[in-house]
């Protein structure tokens, strides 16, 4: 059998202490105690240790950040990168079928890297300094990972390699409609991750912290040190956990993180709603309008577009998607999301940063696989203008009778699973 290659989670384990120390023993980057040194020191020679690409890219032996970078508004996304097999099919198959794909693809995945490598790609002028703090394995796909999100500007910092030693999967069935169905593995990220390997500072400048729902109850105590150093928090609610998924569960986190992105089948299953969309629309905000001292919460529609509650309580803000002819729907609620926060951390208005981010989401749709297109600000501005009148009769209709809101809502539940986060 071959012999696994030790890791840099071996020697940290081995000496017992984080790998956050390791890497830092390694590259010189923080005072490490003599005795501390022996230890790391001792494991490397008994393990037989050579850092390998994953260790070369852990947070202090990342390349330096570029200079120009540094005084852009600071996004650091928490989450999962994967490598997603995309499965084309005509349509979804049943139990005990077998069918063939028209292909099978591998693309860059995973909600937080989706989301990251949108917020990277607006570019100027809303820039920003986008990282990535994810669990990698330290197989080539990894090194390919690590690289591919290098290139499309996230810096990414390895805090945690995957239980099973190598970088997550996801095989994404895309039906020739585009609505997509996800199976992933389990992936874990805990406060500890954060807390070992990141030295938390307030920042001159605006800083977020995004976590995604799947670690939202594991990352409580991170959201509570972000913000005692000023920093902001947002949450994207995809894979929170069931426990997190009941109405009083919504309230405490809607008061805990400043913006919290939601979808509408998230939000049904919270509250236990079937109503047509604009009552349900209704119901939320009165139950927002009930919560004191809440962030920002931005529902997110599918083709139906957004809506913005925004902190203060003040009107909804509504705004449309753009009508595109749908390839694939993997990542679009992820590419909103990073659309929005790199306009909202540059100051821009909630309706400004929630129509970019439509644009963005239904551009995303456009092509297959969550990254498959990354639309810069010039091209989501290009889109902007035509769509506030090619998509208005997707807006949601408030003054419309009954059976215009039951239109809506009757397409909208066939879609069903079609709608994106
Ligand atoms: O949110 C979309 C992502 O979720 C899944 O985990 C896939 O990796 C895909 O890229």
């Amino acid at each position: 059998m071959q012999r696994k290659r030790p890791t840099i989670a071996d020697v940290a384990h081995a000496a017992g202490v984080s790998i956050g120390t390791v890497s830092n023993f390694i590259n010189d980057t923080a005072v490490v105690k003599d005795t501390t040194r022996e230890r790391i020191q001792k494991a490397i020679s008994d393990l037989m240790y050579r850092p390998s690409a994953f260790a070369r890219s852990l947070p202090g032996h990342a390349p330096r950040r570029p200079r120009d970078l540094e005084g852009l508004p600071r996004l650091l996304v928490v989450g999962r990168v994967s490598v997603d097999f995309l499965c084309r099919v005509d349509v979804l198959p049943h139990r005990d079928d077998r069918i063939t794909a028209r292909h099978i693809e591998k693309a860059l995945g995973g909600p937080a890297a989706n989301l990251a490598v949108a917020a990277a790609g607006i570019g100027a002028p809303f820039a920003l300094d986008v990282e990535l703090a994810t669990a990698v394995g330290d197989d080539p796909e990894s090194d390919w990972a690590l690289a591919e999100l290098s290139k499309l500007g996230v810096h990414a910092l390895p805090i945690r390699r995957t239980f099973n030693n190598r970088l997550s999967q996801a095989i994404v069935i895309i039906e020739l409609n585009g609505s997509r169905t996800i199976i992933s593995e389990p992936f874990e990220l805990s406060e500890f991750d954060l807390t070992a390997n990141m030295d938390v500072q307030a920042e001159a400048r605006p800083a977020c912290l995004h976590i995604e729902g799947f670690h939202y109850e594991s990352m409580i105590g991170s959201i509570d040190r972000f913000h005692q150093a000023g920093w902001k928090v947002s949450l994207h609610s995809a894979g929170l956990p069931r426990s997190s998924r009941t109405p009083d569960a919504f309230v405490e986190m809607v008061k805990r993180v400043d913006l919290t992105f939601i979808n509408d089948v998230m939000l049904r299953e919270i509250f236990d709603l079937r109503t047509p969309l604009a009552t349900m629309i209704q119901q939320i905000r009165d139950t927002l309008v009930r919560i004191k001292q809440r962030g920002t919460v931005v529902l997110t529609l599918g083709e139906f577009g957004a809506v913005v509650f925004p902190r203060s309580g003040g009107p909804q803000i509504e705004v449309p998607a753009l009508p595109v002819d749908r390839v694939d729907a993997t990542g679009a609620g992820d590419s909103f999301a990073g659309i929005f926060l790199g306009l909202w951390l540059h100051g821009a208005s909630l309706e400004e940063a929630a129509r970019y981010a439509a644009i963005g989401g239904s551009l995303t749709t456009t092509a297959e696989g969550a990254q498959g297109h990354v639309a810069n600000f010039e091209e989501l501005n290009a889109a902007l203008t035509p769509n506030k009148t090619m998509a208005a009769d997707k807006a949601i209709d408030h003054t419309a009778p009954d059976t215009n809101s039951e239109r809506i809502s009757a397409k909208h539940r066939r879609r069903g699973q079609e709608i994106v986060q």
